[in-house]
């Protein structure tokens, strides 16, 4: 008999910062754990592929418990396939902590696929790179900014190379081929083949120590799916100017030890994706016009956390009095928030054995 146990552990994240769109994000200290044993005694048969899985914390009461159907198991068990392992081994089960709220823009979507991809990895004894298990959530998240800042942690910029026609073509293959839905898929159709090399390229900022983040997280859901829906297809060249200007020094003003409160908030402005999401989230344009470094004694910079709706305020102090500038615009539009105040995951995904 053989028992194996290992911890995962997966930093949420808050992506674009502003202007940012696709490109940057920051890993974020709250962690999704995922405790594994595996122990070739215990009969896992019940379930399709062999995984127990037991959760607790956000989501317990909607997340699927099957590994067909569970996010964190069918992305590894897509690892694993690619791999030519079909199962999980006998006597795998796997306890979920999440505390990360789901469909709130802390990219509690990224952190199940990278939990997902790790798991498999580790399971499979496959020995993936980080920047290689990027390559395999590329292929299910399709924008590197959340994933990136997951796996890696810290202050991450990164974009997706033009790949070959051949290699874009295998790129974009129907989600559900990659991650099929339990019984839907003829089993000839799923995705057997490895990810395409290198999608993405990646770079790790300096972040100044005394910024902190101020994460206000209304009591509503905005899928990701239907927050990128509302985006238009093509934008004016003023915007998309008005957007690199503001990255350009947003991502060196971040890194100074004495933060430029007034030029931070300046520069995590947008207009390429915060304007069209105001019609999902009632208070969004109130709130990002009303909480400013002059007002609001610390604050740096604000902006919408991921998709949203939590929004993310960079500050230096200050944090409760800010945190309750924002409760209290939302509280007018009827919406509850609770709120965090986190630092950056600097180490990524880890592995503990
Ligand atoms: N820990 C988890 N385990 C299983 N599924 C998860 C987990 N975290 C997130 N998900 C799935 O991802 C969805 C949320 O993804 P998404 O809409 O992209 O929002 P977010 O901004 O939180 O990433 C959830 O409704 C759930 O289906
Ligand atoms: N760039 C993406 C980021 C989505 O992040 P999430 O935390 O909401 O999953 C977007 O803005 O759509």
């Amino acid at each position: 008999m053989t028992v194996k146990t290992f911890e995962l552990k997966v930093p949420a994240s808050s992506a674009n910062i502003g202007p940012g769109f696709d490109v940057l994000g920051i890993g974020l200290n709250l962690y999704l754990t995922i405790k594994v044993t595996v122990d070739s005694s215990k009969d896992t048969s019940s379930d399709p592929y062999n995984c127990k899985i037991t959760y607790e914390g956000d989501g317990a009461d909607k997340v699927p418990l099957s590994s067909d159907s569970n996010l964190i198991t069918q992305t590894a068990l897509y690892v694993l396939r690619c791999n030519d392992i079909h199962s999980f081994p006998q006597g795998t089960h796997i306890h979920v902590n999440n505390p990360i709220p789901l469909g709130r823009g802390l990219g509690s979507s990224g952190s199940a696929l990278v939990g997902g991809i790790m798991l498999g990895n580790e399971l499979g004894e496959l020995k993936l790179s980080k920047l290689r298990m990027l390559d395999y959530c590329l292929l299910i998240e399709r924008h590197p900014d959340n994933i990136a800042a997951s796996m890696l942690g810290g202050f991450v910029g990164s974009y997706m190379n033009e790949l070959s026609p051949e290699e874009s073509e295998a790129k974009n293959v129907p989600l559900e081929f990659i991650l099929p839905k339990p019984g839907k898929t003829p089993r000839e159709k799923y995705i057997t083949e490895e990810p395409p090399k290198n999608i993405g390229e990646y770079l790790q900022y300096n972040w100044s120590k005394k910024i902190r983040c101020v994460a206000i997280i209304p009591d509503f859901e905005v899928p990701t799916d239907e927050s990128r829906a509302v985006l238009p297809e093509l934008y004016n060249k003023q915007d998309i100017v008005f957007n690199l200007q503001r990255l350009a020094v947003l991502t060196t003003v971040l890194t100074h030890e004495n933060p430029d409160h007034k030029l931070i908030y300046k520069a995590m402005k947008d207009k390429i994706h915060q304007p069209y999401r105001y019609k999902l989230i009632p208070g969004l344009g109130e709130v990002l016009k009303s909480v400013t470094p002059d007002t609001d004694k610390g604050l740096c910079g604000i902006c919408l956390s991921g998709a949203g709706p939590t929004i993310l305020c960079l500050a230096t102090e200050g944090f409760d009095e800010i945190a309750n500038k924002v409760i209290s615009i939302f509280k007018k539009e009827g919406v509850e928030c609770d709120w965090k105040l986190l630092d950056l995951a600097y180490d990524g995904a880890t592995v503990e054995y």
